[in-house]
């Protein structure tokens, strides 16, 4: 702005004609009445100056700083004593005490997002000195009107100060009263967490956390928190994740949903997580579904005992006790319970612990055969436990144990009877909640896991003969399902044979067994029951004629070679004493081991698998 001529030095180039004053309006024009230049110019920028400082002080209000602005307007004008002013905004009057109006009046317009919403209005609240009808300067047009814009944009960043306030506690309210937790995550720090979010991770106050990072180990249940960022790794997402996580809260073991998004935060990426307690759902759905699981078995009994089977998946059987057994194999199905399968060598065992797997709600899982006969004692913690990479010479790399394998599945512990006691207790503690620990490690894990065992002979006899603890015989057997031997089921046995010669290439031109070698299969005793069936139907194709030799044919003896060395002659010799005793015991392998004055467990590592 240019400066303005005082009142004794005014000239016409700051006079400047207005169209709307008349040629009778005054000019203070005597140099001896105007002061100087320098003094009114520090008269408007003082006005200015103290305007533009009002706005500075974010705490006050907007009609404070409209009394304050209003009455620092009439110092600047060229008859103070004279001069009122009056700020009329949004209907409400800022004016000064001495505020009069008069025909002597200067204004200016406030104005908002380009909406005219105010004035500001200086008068002469009586006739100034040498003045007829305008006795305003120029100048104090510019000056006006440069108030006003101030006013504008002071009203202009009280509104904008209000509405961001106004967001920001909108904000805060609906994120305080959410019930689900809230989290701001920038350069992996926490940036804002609402109280739901403390309630949930066990932070007593909000402050605790904010500005630590996502893995800081000192904040609240510090390693439920780092879970629950495991999804988004180092917070660098592109796009949306969720997932499902367990938390523990007070008495229970929660579900929460976690959602991560990412988004921008004062111009910079962060990551906004919500975090929704969905336990409810969950429980009704999985209750949902153990009701569906439970129809689902149960509709499969009734079917099952609308009509007689002839086969239960892959066993066979049409006779009254395969009847019997099916039932028990689906009943067995429809819970969760431990199952102990007696019978024969080779009656069918390892089917049925597979028919109740396959039946069950864990069908979907693993089922794991354990041959039990075969574990070593000192090789039990690391079959059944895993082991760790270095935990002994040879451990070159993390390996899983049976527990881990069966986890959500079936552990088939076949020949359960020849555990010891020791491993019994191992086993025990490891399914009944005390957990176990892989070879090498210090982390204790659980496992979630049905056990069906098999024996050959009643677990109560190891039981009372004290080689077997009775916690683990009724942790083991909930329920008995016990196999006929093929003997007493001789019916099937056409069944079978058909069953099996289908499974074989039969010679050009045998397209069944004929009649007599059937009457002969059908007087057989089958000593080694449904296996031995098999594998002397598989000799009869091959020769032409039966043989009954063993239940465990692929011991048979054979002359020794004379240019044999003397391991590999050891050995066949060793195969051939085997199968003769197996034989000689109908393939009761605990005779045989007997026979051959060698332990059931050294017998079982001779053996080649079924
Ligand atoms: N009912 C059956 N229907 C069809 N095949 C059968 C039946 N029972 C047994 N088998 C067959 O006989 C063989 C031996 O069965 P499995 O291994 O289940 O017997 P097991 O009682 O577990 O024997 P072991 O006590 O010697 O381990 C397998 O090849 C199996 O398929």
């Amino acid at each position: 702005m240019t400066a303005k001529p005082s009142k004794k030095m005014a000239d016409s180039r700051s006079v400047q004609k207005d169209p709307n004053v008349s040629e009778k309006s005054c000019r203070p024009l005597t140099i001896s009445t105007a002061p100087n230049a320098l003094s009114e110019r520090i008269k408007e920028l003082n006005c200015l100056y103290g305007i533009s400082n009002l706005f500075e002080n974010q705490d006050v209000s907007l009609p404070w700083i409209m009394q304050r602005a209003v009455e620092l307007i009439p110092a600047a004008w060229q008859y103070p004593e004279y001069a009122c002013a009056r700020i009329r905004l949004e209907g409400q009057d800022y004016a000064t005490r001495n505020f009069k109006a008069t025909k002597w009046r200067q204004n200016t317009k406030i104005v908002l997002n380009g909406q005219h919403v105010g004035d500001v209005d200086v008068y002469y609240y009586k006739k100034p000195p040498l003045c007829e009808a305008n006795p305003f300067l120029e100048e104090e047009k510019h000056l006006l009107r440069a108030i006003g814009e101030r006013l504008s944009k002071v009203l202009w960043l009280k509104r904008s100060e209000e509405a961001l306030r106004e967001s920001e506690e909108r904000y805060r309210v609906l994120t305080e009263q959410v019930a689900e937790g809230v989290a701001l995550v920038q350069d992996n720090r926490f940036r804002y967490v609402n109280p739901a979010f403390c309630k949930l991770f066990h932070i007593s106050m909000a402050e605790e956390i904010l500005d630590r990072r996502v893995t800081d180990p000192r904040a609240g249940n510090a390693a439920e928190i780092a879970q629950s960022y495991r999804a988004v790794g180092d917070i660098e997402i592109d796009a949306k994740v969720e997932e499902l996580i367990q938390l523990s809260q007070p008495g229970r073991l929660a579900w929460i949903q976690v959602c991560h998004s990412p988004i921008a935060f004062k111009g910079r990426p962060a990551l906004l997580s919500t975090f929704k307690d969905i336990t409810e759902i969950k429980e009704q759905q999985m209750a949902a579904q153990r009701m569906a699981d439970q129809l689902d078995s149960e509709n499969r009994v009734l079917r099952s005992s609308l009509k007689e089977r002839y086969r239960l998946g892959d066993i066979l059987g049409r006779s009254a006790a395969m009847q019997g057994v099916y039932e028990r194999i689906l009943k067995a199905a429809a819970t969760d319970a431990s199952v102990a399968i007696f019978g024969e060598s080779g009656s069918g065992k390892e089917l049925v612990a597979h028919a109740v797997h396959n039946h069950g709600a864990r069908k979907n899982h693993r089922f794991v055969a354990v041959n039990c006969g075969a574990v070593l004692e000192t090789l039990f913690e690391r079959e059944f436990f895993g082991h760790r990479k270095g935990a002994f010479s040879g451990a070159h790399a993390d390996a899983p144990g049976y527990l881990d394998m069966a986890d959500g599945g079936t552990l088939f512990l076949d020949e359960v009877g020849d555990l010891t006691l020791g491993m019994q207790a191992k086993m025990l503690r490891a399914i009944e909640g005390g957990g176990y620990r892989a070879l090498g490690s210090t982390d204790t894990k659980s496992t979630d896991l049905r056990i069906i065992s098999a024996s050959n002979t009643p677990l109560e006899d190891k039981v009372n003969s004290g080689h077997m603890r009775s916690d683990f015989f009724y942790r083991i057997q909930v329920i008995r399902i016990q196999l006929p031997p093929l003997r007493q089921r001789k019916q099937d046995i056409p069944l079978l044979v058909e069953h099996f010669l289908r499974r074989i290439e039969l010679p050009a031109g045998m397209d069944r067994v004929p009649g007599p070698i059937m009457d002969t299969l059908m007087e057989y005793d089958w000593p080694g029951n449904v296996r031995e069936l098999r594998n002397v139907l598989q000799r009869f194709v091959t020769l032409g004629h039966l043989e009954f030799l063993s239940p465990c044919e692929q011991f048979e003896p054979s002359p020794l070679p004379a240019e044999m060395d003397l391991r590999s002659a050891t050995r066949q010799l060793e195969r051939s004493l085997i199968a003769k005793a197996l034989s000689r015991t109908g393939g009761n392998r605990t005779k045989a081991a007997r026979l051959l004055g060698i332990s059931r467990r050294a017998l079982f590592r001779k053996l080649p698998p079924a």
